[in-house]
């Protein structure tokens, strides 16, 4: 059964000796059970902190967050723990973190279904074929004798064993070659045919075009959301827009903008000559 997920003013703090960083500062997020998103981003922009909140392994620190019927803020340690055995699959960074190298790709999908109670789960070569691993022997591989994509093609599987309704990846696709690349977003495709609900995250736009949705998370924010090519700049609870690079380049920082709403809906930002430092 595909998942949805809900973010309602989702904040998340590291709190370090003597100073605290703020890594989600709000983020507004829903997401359709069987929908594909692509989580985009500028480096340090909270991408990866908002996987591991989704995955549990993080707890916010204030907001509202639920996972299909888990509300996350409530859940009790072995609770989130239960969750990440069953309904939400993770494939971290790096294929060979979710992977055991003594095992063969079969083994390692047994392995992370192990402890699994109270649904059926799928047979293993099920999910190595999900992911395209099932000829040529490769599920008596173990990874070490995989190539990279089909490394990560097997973390994939492993994130999928216990059939969870909600898969999240963080960079599957990064430090692969294209062709590679392709096929492991082909696999994705074909998780999200399966409807599960899939959230990656990622650097390449390529792969966010490919996930129907993509989410740009700017400043522990949802700064704009691109759907089928479209990109809009989302409003945030405070009223503020990021706005595009382009526009930003016509309107630098500083600059004193008319807002003007038009009697057709839409709305006109009007530069003025003058800029803040004048005023003041
Ligand atoms: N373990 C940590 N302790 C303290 N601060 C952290 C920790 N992990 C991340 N941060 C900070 O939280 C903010 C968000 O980081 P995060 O890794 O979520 O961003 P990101 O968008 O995934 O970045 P990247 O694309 O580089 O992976 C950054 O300011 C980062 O320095």
């Amino acid at each position: 059964m595909s998942l949805a997920v809900t973010c309602r003013g989702l904040v998340y703090i590291y709190r370090l000796e003597g100073y605290d960083v703020v890594a989600l500062s709000g983020v507004d997020l829903d997401i359709s059970p069987g929908e594909s998103v692509a989580l985009l981003g500028p480096s340090g922009s909270g991408k990866s902190t908002l996987l591991s909140l989704l995955a549990g392994l993080l707890p916010p620190s204030a907001g509202r967050l639920t996972v299909g019927r888990h509300d996350l803020v409530r859940a009790t340690p072995a609770e989130l723990q239960a969750l990440r055995a069953t309904d939400v699959g993770v494939v971290l960074q790096g294929a060979s973190r979710n992977l055991l190298p003594y095992l063969t790709a079969e083994q390692n999908i047994r392995f992370a279904q192990r402890g699994v109670r109270g649904r059926d789960l799928p047979d293993p070569r099920e999910v190595l074929a999900m992911v395209g691993l099932s000829a040529r022997g490769r599920n008596r591989q173990r990874p070490q004798r995989l190539s990279p994509g089909e490394r990560q093609r097997l973390a994939l599987a492993v994130g999928l064993a216990a059939r969870p309704g909600l898969l999240l990846a963080d960079e599957p696709t990064s430090q692969l070659d294209t062709r590679a690349r392709d096929e492991v977003l082909t696999a994705l495709d074909a998780v999200r045919r399966a409807g599960t609900t899939v959230v990656v995250v990622t650097h390449d736009p390529d792969v966010g075009l490919r996930m129907g949705r993509t989410v740009t998370i700017r400043d522990g924010r949802v700064g704009a959301e691109g759907r089928r090519g479209e990109d809009y700049a989302v409003v945030g609870r405070d009223g503020t827009v990021h706005l595009p690079q382009e526009v930003l380049r016509m309107l630098p920082p500083g600059t004193l903008v008319g807002v003007e709403p038009q009697p057709d809906g839409t709305v006109l930002l009007v530069p003025s000559p003058a800029s803040v430092e004048d005023v003041q």
